[in-house]
């Protein structure tokens, strides 16, 4: 069986612009003999294939054209150029507002939603208590749905869309709305959908949980699709867009072409570095080396649970620089932000530095960690008029092995070391 789900071939989307409301009823009556409007292009030739069962998640920032793609796909826009495929039952969440009748009752906005989307009144009725029970919104699903908090409309409007059988199911954001228990409680869900097949797309500047739960990542900047790939790769990525300024871009910069690459690991062997290793930064100030060493002062690739280490971080200035901020974040295996700090975060007070000048910079680190593989990331920024200017990032630069002591099959990712203590029971005195 084919496993593509939707098909994007060379989709264009361009909308119109009137300055003014009465430009639009001039354009009509002029029938195209003047043009009262100027176009702009919100998609631009936008190609990709999504499988069967993919998890995939959607990025950009504000207005790169990511809710106008949901919207093609969805069917609620069509495109100006190009073509889209879609295999199965769509139920989508989009922005807020959309797909509920105001001034009906919640009640009545489930029955019209399964009716829009094919499903009979006695299927919807089959399913009511589900839905009413995942919404939990109590009394006001009988109250119009324009009494709703963002909250409770949002809470109705997942219920409904998850309560469809989707084959996939696109959500805008909306999640965002909700409180952190019924978010928990949607990508619960969201989780068990995509375990059952469902294709599930998601539009969110929620980067950990694009990190945590999708497959694929695609990244939208202006209308074009930059990258899609691994998720911490294209999340990765996109923190470069987001910091890069039109009049000054930052480089990117190849691990081959990395200056001064002097990485000393165990045995002082040079040690593989992370395969996903991302480095940017203006290259105003560079990380020239990193050395991570045990208590003994030895290089290390691996440690024991809850051991410290010291990180020791060499930095070059290239030009001078009056508010400099050293910075580590330690991520899982899965993308998930561990901890991190900085020193400006740590209050540390701001050292200038001049051009040329080297410095060593060292975060005494206790590993309290659970055993398995953790990421380790750098950054050397500047604070400028109180915007931070990336010099150099290294992101995922260094993979670190935690390994357990004991036999201990606790779980979980900090290691809170846990004193059990049993006491024999205490016999009461009548
Ligand atoms: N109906 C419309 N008419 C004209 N321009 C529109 C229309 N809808 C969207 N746009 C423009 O198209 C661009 C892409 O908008 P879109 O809402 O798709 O972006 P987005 O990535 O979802 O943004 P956000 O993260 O803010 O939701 C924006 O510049 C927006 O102003």
């Amino acid at each position: 069986m084919d496993s593509t789900t939707i098909n994007v071939k060379n989709v264009s989307k361009v909308y119109k612009i009137y300055n003014k409301p009465q430009d639009r009823l001039k354009q009509t009556l002029f029938r195209g003999r003047k043009q009262y409007y100027h176009e702009f292009s919100a998609l631009k030739d936008i190609s990709f294939t999504i499988h069967r069962g993919e998890f995939v998640g959607i990025i950009g920032q504000n207005g790169s054209g990511k809710s106008t793609l949901l919207q093609l796909i969805a069917g609620t826009l069509t495109p100006s150029e190009g073509e889209i495929k879609v295999n199965g039952r769509i139920s989508a969440l989009l922005e807020l507002g959309s797909g509920f009748n105001p001034e009906f009752t919640g009640r009545e906005n489930v029955f019209l939603n399964g009716a829009i989307l094919g499903i009979s009144r006695s299927e919807m009725e089959k399913r009511y208590e589900d839905i009413v029970n995942f919404a939990d919104i109590g009394d006001y699903i009988d109250q119009p749905v324009k009494t709703y908090s963002s909250g409770m409309y949002v809470r109705l409007a997942f219920a409904v869309a998850i309560s469809v059988d989707p084959d996939i199911l696109i959500v805008d954001e909306a999640l965002a709305v909700g409180d952190g228990r019924f978010q928990l409680k949607c990508f619960e869900r969201i989780k068990a959908m995509k375990e059952a097949g469902t294709t599930i797309l998601l539009v969110s500047h929620d980067l950990q949980s694009i990190r945590q739960f999708c497959d694929v990542c695609y990244l939208f900047d202006k209308g074009k699709l930059l990258e899609f790939g691994n998720p911490n790769e294209v999340v990765n990525h996109y923190t470069k867009v987001l910091f890069s300024k039109e009049d000054k871009p930052l480089v990117e910069v190849k691990s081959q072409e990395a200056p001064s690459e002097s990485f000393k690991g165990a045995n002082n062997n040079k040690l593989e570095k992370a395969v996903q290793e991302y480095r940017y930064g203006s290259q105003e100030g560079i990380i020239e080396n990193i050395e991570i060493l045990n208590d003994n002062g030895e290089p290390v690739t691996s440690i024991d649970t809850c051991d410290q280490v010291i990180i020791k971080m060499k930095v070059k200035a290239k030009k001078n620089i009056s508010k400099p901020i050293y910075a580590l974040t330690i991520k899982s295996i899965k993308g998930l932000e561990v901890y991190g700090t900085n020193s400006y975060f740590q209050n540390y007070p701001f050292e200038p530095l001049k051009e040329g000048e080297v410095l060593e910079v060292q975060f005494i680190q206790r590993v309290s960690l659970m055993p398995g593989n953790y990421f380790l990331s750098f950054g050397f920024v500047e604070l400028v008029d109180g915007e931070i200017v990336p010099l150099d990032r290294r992101y995922d630069f260094f993979e670190l092995k935690v390994l357990s002591k004991e036999k201990d099959r606790s779980f979980g990712i900090a290691n809170l070391e846990t004193n059990i203590l049993i006491k024999s029971p205490v016999t009461e005195v009548k």
